[in-house]
Order: C-alpha cells, then structure tokens, then sequence
C-alpha cells in the first residue's frame, strides 16, 4: 500500500477497540473522545502532507522492493545524502508541530529501520527473532503504520531489579510459553500518544541482572490487542478549550500512559527477544535503536527550541522591553544555544560513520552532546519566556472577554503593546507564550525534554565513561614532559 492519508489514518483508528482508560472511565470511541479528537487530526495532517506536492518528494521515496511510495523514516541510510533525506521528514513533521509533538510517527519508524537493517544483532541469537523483526519492518513501511512504545519499567521502587519487586509480575514478564504465542503480564511506561497508534513496541533500556531473564523481552503488537491496557495520566486539556485562549495545548497535547498487559498473548511470530538478559542489554547499543532515533529527536529539539525563542523574542518585542540589555542578554543566550544544536546536528550528520554493516550513522558525540544539552537548554528558554513575559503573562483576558460588548473598549484600551501592537495582537502572543511556560501543558513539554530519552545524568555518565575511554590526554602527557626535565632536581 505504501503512504497513507491522513483519513486513511483515521478510518483504521476507528475501526479499533483498545482498551483505553481516561479519568474513570473506558473510552468507547478513541476517535469521538474530546480529548483526542485534535491530536488525532494533527497527526492526521503529517500523512497527509506526505501526499501534498509541496512535500511528496522531499518526504517520501519510492521503495526499491515493493515500487510503492513510502515515508523517508523507513529508509536504511547508506550514505550522507540518506541522512539529509530522512531529516526532511523528521524537520517537516517537527515544523508542523513547532516541535511539540515528540513521538510522531517518524520516530519509530526509525527504530524498527534500524532494528531491521541490524537483523544481524537477533539471528545471533534466534534466526527466529530476526525474521519477525525484518518482517515487522515491511509490514509497518508497507501499512504506514505508527507506534508508541513502552521501554521503561514502571518507577516503583527504582532500588530493586525486576525480580526483586514486591511482585513477580509489576514489571513487564513472561508467564508462560503456548502454542499460540508467548503470554506477557505485568506494566510498562510512559507510552506516549498509545490511544491513537497503531500498534506497540516493547524493548527496554540495557540493565538486566541475572534473574531478570524473564523480564527480558522485545515484541509488538496491535493497540488494540485484548488484555492490553491504556491507563492514560489525567488530561491536560478537555477537548473544549478554544485555539484563541489555547493555541498550543488545544492541538499538541500528546497523551502519556501505562500500559499494563493481563496475560496477553504475543504471537510467536512478534517475538524479537525472549528470556536472554545478554541479548536485551545489548539491543539498545548494538542495533542503533538509540542513536538512529537521536537523529530525529535532534532535530525536533532543534525546532522546539526555535520555536520557544521566537516566541520568547516575541513577548519582549510586542511590549517594547528587548532594547533593555538584559533583555537582550537573555535572548542572546538562547539565540547562541540553538545555533549551538543547529551546528551539532550538521556535526551530527556531515561526521557520520558507515557500521560494518552499510548503515550511517550519525556521529554519536554530536548527538550525545544534544542530547545532554536540551534538557539544560529547553528549561532555560522557558525561564526566560517567563522573565520577560514576567507579570503580563498573568494578565491575559479570555476569549469570550473579547466577545463581549461591555468589555470590549476597555481591552481594546487597555491590553495593547508598544505602538503598532494592538490588544488582540499582544494577547493572542502572551497566550502562545503562557501554554508553552506557564500551563501543565508547557511543563509536560519541559518534562519531556529532560527525560524523554532516559535519565539525562545517567545519560552523561555513560556518555564520559564512554568519552573517556577514547580520550588520549596526549596534551597533559606533552605539557608534564617539560615538568620531566625539572623532576630530578625535585627529587634532590
Ligand atoms: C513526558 C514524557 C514522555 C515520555 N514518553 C515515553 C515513551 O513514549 N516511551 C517510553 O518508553 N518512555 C517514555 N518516557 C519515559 C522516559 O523514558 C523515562 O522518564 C526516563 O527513562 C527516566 O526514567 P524514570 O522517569 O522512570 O525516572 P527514574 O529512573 O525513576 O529516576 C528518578 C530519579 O532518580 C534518579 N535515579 C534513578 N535510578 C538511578 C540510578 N540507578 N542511578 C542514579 N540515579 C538514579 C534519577 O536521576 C532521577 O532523578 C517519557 C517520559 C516523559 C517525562
């Protein structure tokens, strides 16, 4: 089939039933849910832009094996021009949504790319497994399906292993094998937009210890997949609020949930890894399911940061405030730290390397060091939306304010900014900076940023040791030789 449309998209949501919970209640129709409905329409809009001319060409390719059109993140990058390819979708798709939208479909879809090209990695293991990952690769390239996933267990108690959990089955496990598949029990986080995807994919992070084989497991499934359950966190916005009062939450928010699994059976054919700690420790590093998927993150993060300084340039400048030099100062900062991602992401990509096995790859310290970044970054242009909105940000009137007769002189007095910004020009741009840096919305979009990726300090950690390793410290052996010829007279 190859591309789909955005009512394509939509026609398939309806048809399923997953199983999901939203404050108390199951959800009978994912696609008639408020809370859903705008968020389903957004993404609906990235298929459909894979159709529209402006677009088709830079975003999507015609696959060598089936002659079918399909999304550029499915392509296995071979060379540099692949990776410039592939980041068109992920810029497009990002700028679509000013980078708000972190698990649009791109961004798994690169994951099981990469799974797929590095087959290699499971049929070490099972030639099983990596059948079912090549052939899950072709099935959702083909069908233009879109994913969440689950990789984390949930936070319980962070100082025990799986299996030393007050239950066998709180985090995900295997309960027994069948004929018919191998049957999960137990919860895995944060599924980010689970209601209105298609399917799910289970891998983790590396950390198994020894007795943790059972917790060991990589698989997908369809969303709706019974015994599956979507308990959504609380609704940051209820379907109702305007685009004038919420222009960003009204239409971005990306819905996280638990997802807990009773007894569901996974086909045997969608098992990738099953009871072998060795080989789930080594999944995340070794198949590029990590780095691959930091090339989109990169630059979504990019645009998500471009986007919260404009808007921040935006505020100072509707109220005449960024002649003052700390102003400016401010601004500066977050101009230079996403020129700073801008660059890392050219490093990123003009410093690839070819795997052993055809695969470019993005230059891992450039990412790494966007990745470490952002979560600092981010933040900070948030404060610094905040410091120069300062109180006017709290100050912004409805929308049926506007409407109504009685009111309507005084805000049109009184709500204005610096010359030539009208009440409805200054309110409209405080109410895109107040969603971004002042509502639940905008902290989950902080939030995301810190941890979306892992734990940002461990994340560092890993990255030094890693660094370090590398690091040949000839300059301090070069410098210490002149401290060489004095040594003797020191010794005396
Ligand atoms: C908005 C949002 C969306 C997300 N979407 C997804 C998604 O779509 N799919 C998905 O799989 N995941 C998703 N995540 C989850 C994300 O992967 C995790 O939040 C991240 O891996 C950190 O894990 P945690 O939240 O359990 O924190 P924890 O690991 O519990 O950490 C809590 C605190 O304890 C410290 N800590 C914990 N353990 C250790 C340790 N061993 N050593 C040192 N310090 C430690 C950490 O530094 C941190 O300060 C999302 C997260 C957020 C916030």
């Amino acid at each position: 089939m190859g591309i789909r449309t955005g009512a394509q998209y939509i026609e398939e949501l309806k048809a399923r039933k997953p199983e999901v919970w939203l404050s108390g209640k199951k959800v009978a129709n994912v696609f008639e849910e408020p809370v859903f409905k705008q968020p389903i329409l957004e993404i609906a809009r990235l298929y459909d832009m894979q159709h529209d001319s402006e677009y088709k060409d830079k975003i999507t390719h015609v696959c060598e094996e089936t002659g079918e059109r399909v999304n550029n993140a499915f392509l296995v990058p071979k060379s540099y021009e692949d990776l410039i390819k592939r980041r068109a979708v992920f810029e497009a798709f990002a700028k679509a949504t000013f980078g708000l939208m972190g698990r649009t479909p791109d961004f798994l879809n690169v994951v099981v790319t990469s799974m797929y090209h590095n087959s290699w990695f499971f049929e070490k293991y099972n030639t099983k497994w990596a059948e079912n990952v090549r052939n899950y690769y072709k099935y959702l390239r083909d069908h233009d399906l879109f994913l969440t996933h689950a990789i984390i267990n949930p936070q319980n108690d962070r100082s025990k292993n799986s299996h030393e959990q007050k239950d066998m089955y709180t985090h995900l496990g295997a309960v027994k094998e069948t004929p018919d598949g191998l049957v999960v029990r137990g919860a895995k986080m944060l599924a980010t937009l689970a209601p209105i995807t298609d399917e799910v994919i289970i891998y983790s992070f590396p950390g198994f210890a020894p007795g943790d084989e059972k917790y060991a497991l990589a698989f997908a499934l369809p969303i709706g997949t019974p015994g599956l359950r979507i308990i959504c966190r609380e609704p940051m916005q209820d379907g109702t609020r305007s685009f004038f009062d919420h222009p960003l939450a009204s239409r971005f928010e990306e819905m996280d949930a638990l997802l807990v699994f009773d007894d569901v059976v996974v086909p045997w054919d969608r098992v990738f890894l099953y009871n072998n700690i060795e080989a789930a420790n080594k999944l995340y590093p070794m198949t590029g399911a990590g780095q691959q998927p930091a090339h989109q993150s990169g630059v979504r993060g990019l645009v998500k940061l471009q986007f919260a300084t404009e808007v921040a340039m935006k505020v100072a400048d509707t109220i005449g405030v960024d002649g003052y030099l700390n102003v400016q100062n401010d601004l500066g900062e977050l101009i230079q730290s996403l020129e700073s991602i801008r660059a890392l992401l050219k490093v990123a990509e003009y410093e690839h390397t070819i795997t052993e096995h055809g695969e470019a790859m993005p230059d891992y310290v450039a990412l790494e060091t966007i990745r470490g970044l952002l979560p600092k970054m981010y933040p900070r242009a948030i404060e610094v939306m905040q410091i120069v909105g300062a109180g006017g940000l709290l100050m912004s009137p409805t929308g049926a304010d506007f409407n109504n007769g009685e009111l309507r002189e005084s805000i049109d007095n009184y709500y204005v900014g610096r010359e030539g910004i009208s009440s409805l020009e200054r309110v409209s741009i405080f109410k895109l900076a107040w969603d971004l840096c002042g509502e639940a919305f905008g902290q989950r979009l902080l939030q995301y940023e810190r941890y979306y990726t892992g734990d940002p300090i461990r994340k560092r950690a890993i990255f030094f040791n890693m660094y370090k390793r590398q690091a040949s410290l000839d300059m301090v052996t070069e410098a210490l030789k002149a401290v060489e010829l004095d040594k003797e007279m020191l010794m005396n």
